[in-house]
């Protein structure tokens, strides 16, 4: 006697545009199993062959920067393949490549629950190297100076804390006309929290920050300090100037908030791949601080990314 014919649970298939560091550091086999069990086959797309010759997804995740997309003709591959789900839109996420547009949906974002707020520190854009000792001067020191693009390459990473107009004057100096945020530091007890979004799912961890600098320190330090990626240093690499305050003990800003500012970001963005950088203002607790913002993050960083990312997979491309 035949069987019954079992209804097919469909396959997705989804292309990922990444580069080969990033392909390493995601595309690890337990993501690649985990979603192959639950209907979605992960396709690596050659990122020197236009789209089109390289078959139809239903969606595609990228984290590349505009020349790559010139080689990928993807207005070409949408043309005939108007279905396909493209996470995101690439216009879209070059707003997540500057510091000063990727913090302004924050400025009109009314986020509170109870009487915690979330809101962003003091900074401005220093247009012309001359005026950056000048415009320093509307800022409070300690100030933090970051490259204003944020391009994927280790320099945009490359900030510099500024004691005094001396480290600005110094920064001045040093700079070539690359183009310069200088923001507010905000003290924050020396942890910071990362709200990684995949669409609906929202999830908050704590990771290491710079320390405290109290206002008797402040009066002795001098100058800038150089500093790149804290968050991924061990406590024993940072700088002695601080005091040592242990990330464990932090509490981390409630769910509600956290879900309310992933979604609230998420529909003024229209994205849904990033994470946000969070403080917790030490001069009053129930403020909250964006200091940055990353498209497609390291997803791997978080406890279960495979289910993270598979049902955010999921959901979006049942729902397209
Ligand atoms: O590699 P990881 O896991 O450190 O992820 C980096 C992110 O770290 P995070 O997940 O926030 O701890 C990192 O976030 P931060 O800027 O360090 O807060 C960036 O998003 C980085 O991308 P890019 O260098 O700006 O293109 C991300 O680098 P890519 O993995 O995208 O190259
Ligand atoms: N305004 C600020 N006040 C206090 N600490 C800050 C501030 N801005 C950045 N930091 C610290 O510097 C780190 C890196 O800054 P961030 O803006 O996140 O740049 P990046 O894109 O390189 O991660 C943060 O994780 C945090 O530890
Ligand atoms: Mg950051
Ligand atoms: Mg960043």
């Amino acid at each position: 006697m035949s069987q019954p014919e079992q209804p097919q649970t469909p396959r997705y298939c989804i292309g990922y545009a990444l580069h080969p560091q990033k392909i390493q550091n995601l595309i690890q086999p337990s993501l690649l199993n985990y979603t192959k069990k639950h209907g979605i086959d992960l396709v690596h797309i050659d990122l020197t062959i236009p789209l089109i010759k390289q078959g139809s997804f239903h969606c595609i995740i990228h984290k590349l920067h505009s020349q790559d997309w010139n080689k990928l003709r993807l207005d070409e591959y949408l043309a005939k393949y108007q279905n396909t789900l493209i996470m995101d839109h690439p216009d879209l996420v070059e707003q997540l490549h500057n510091r000063v547009s990727m913090l302004e949906p924050m400025t009109h974002l009314q986020i509170s629950l109870g009487n915690y707020t979330v809101g962003v520190p003091k900074q401005l854009v220093v247009d012309d190297n001359n005026a950056m000792e000048e415009m320093g001067f509307s800022l409070r020191f300690p100030i933090i100076a970051k490259p204003l693009f944020v391009d994927g390459t280790a320099s945009s990473h490359e900030l510099c804390l500024i004691f005094d107009r001396e480290g600005l004057r110094t920064l001045n100096n040093q700079n070539n006309n690359s183009r310069i945020v200088l923001q507010e530091f905000v003290n924050h007890g020396g942890v910071v929290f990362k709200v990684y979004v995949a669409g609906e799912h929202v999830r908050c961890v704590k990771r290491r920050s710079l320390l405290d600098i109290s206002e008797g320190k402040l009066r002795t330090l001098k100058g800038l300090v150089k500093f790149s990626q804290i968050s991924n240093s061990t406590v024993e690499e940072r700088s002695e100037n601080m005091t040592e305050i242990v990330t464990e003990k932090a509490e981390v800003p409630p769910e509600e908030l956290v879900m309310e500012l992933g979604r609230g970001l998420r529909e003024a963005m229209g994205l849904n791949l990033f994470n946000v950088d969070v403080i917790r203002d030490a001069k009053d607790y129930n403020k909250y601080l964006v200091i940055d913002i990353n498209y497609f993050p390291g997803y791997t960083k978080l406890p279960c990314y495979e289910p993270f990312i598979t049902d955010f997979l999921l959901d979006s491309v049942r729902n397209n």
